[in-house]
């Protein structure tokens, strides 16, 4: 079955259409870990499926823009999805940090604020906060410079433990400036005043978009679907794409929801990229 016999929404099917008919003026925005990447335990063991770099080559020239929208340090979304140097895609942007980081093919250069004095604080105190919480066996704290990400999936209760820490951390974040952004197995603590949908909207302004494809899989993508969602209200064709889990846990719920089109994980996105650039060669 294609992707159109598979949307299961009416805007959906007119996302679609409005992309074959205007690809120079379209853009695919993807989400990195859980889209492009399988889920691992370790996240620092996250690459992108092997099919991503042919799949987004043979897209790219044939679309306005591709852009990557993640929570990862952007130079690290680059790296593991080995994006840099790769002969078509350069033109390709990554926006890291949700937005706070902007990385481009072209010059290999990722350029952002400095960070606010809060992430210093926040790592500071977490090891002493989790000790006091006795967190299990299995934490593991990702320090992304610019944010700390408290990972539950290798504990023995990834939900309990996600659940009992969220109270704590949201206060720890609170009393330094900081937000926590929940994800899968995840409670990340990061500066406020970003999120994926600002960074959408403003890379759709720039490049003065029409269509727009957005892919992702986790809870902090709903901003963007949120922005895709918009821009249809006035005109603009747009196509959800949730890309479900493969691992066996459960799919994001509030994204699945929503979305036009359910595919099975990352494997199921590189197919979708591919018919999407077959469509449009033809
Ligand atoms: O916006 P994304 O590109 O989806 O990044 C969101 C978070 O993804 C990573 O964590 C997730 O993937 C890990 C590796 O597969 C997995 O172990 C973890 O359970 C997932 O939550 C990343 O480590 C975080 O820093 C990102 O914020």
């Amino acid at each position: 079955m294609g992707i159109a016999e598979q949307i299961t929404s009416q805007a959906g099917r007119t996302g679609l259409a409005g992309l074959l008919a205007d690809p120079g003026s379209a853009v695919v925005g993807l989400d990195f870990d859980g889209t492009l990447a399988p889920i691992v335990a370790d996240p620092a063991q996250a690459r992108a499926h092997p099919g991503v770099v042919p799949a987004l080559t043979a897209l790219a020239p044939l679309v306005g823009s591709v852009v990557i929208v993640t929570g990862r340090p952007a130079a690290t979304a680059a790296a593991h999805g080995g994006f840099a140097a790769t002969p078509g895609l350069e033109h390709l942007t990554v926006l890291g940090h949700y937005g706070a980081e902007r990385w481009d093919a072209r010059t290999g250069a990722v350029t952002a604020a400095p960070p606010p004095p809060g992430v210093a604080a926040v790592r500071a105190e977490l090891p002493l906060l989790l000790d006091d919480l006795e967190a299990p066996a299995g934490i593991f704290v990702e320090d992304k410079e610019r944010a700390l990400a408290v990972h539950t999936r290798r504990t023995d209760d990834p939900d309990g433990t996600l659940a009992r820490l969220r109270a704590p951390l949201t206060e720890l974040a609170g009393r330094h400036g900081l937000v926590v952004e929940p994800g899968r197995m995840v409670l990340e603590l990061r500066p406020p005043g970003v999120d994926k949908g600002v960074a959408l909207r403003k890379f759709l302004a720039e490049r003065d978009a029409g269509p727009v494809l957005f892919a992702g899989d986790d809870l902090g993508d709903l901003a963007a679907y949120e922005e895709v969602s918009q821009r249809r209200k006035h005109g603009h064709p747009g196509l959800l794409v949730c890309s479900g889990p493969v691992t066996g846990e459960a799919p994001v719920r509030e994204l699945a929801d929503r979305a036009d089109l359910v595919v099975a994980g990352p494997a199921g996105v590189v197919d979708l990229l591919n018919e999407l650039a077959s469509r449009l060669r033809a």
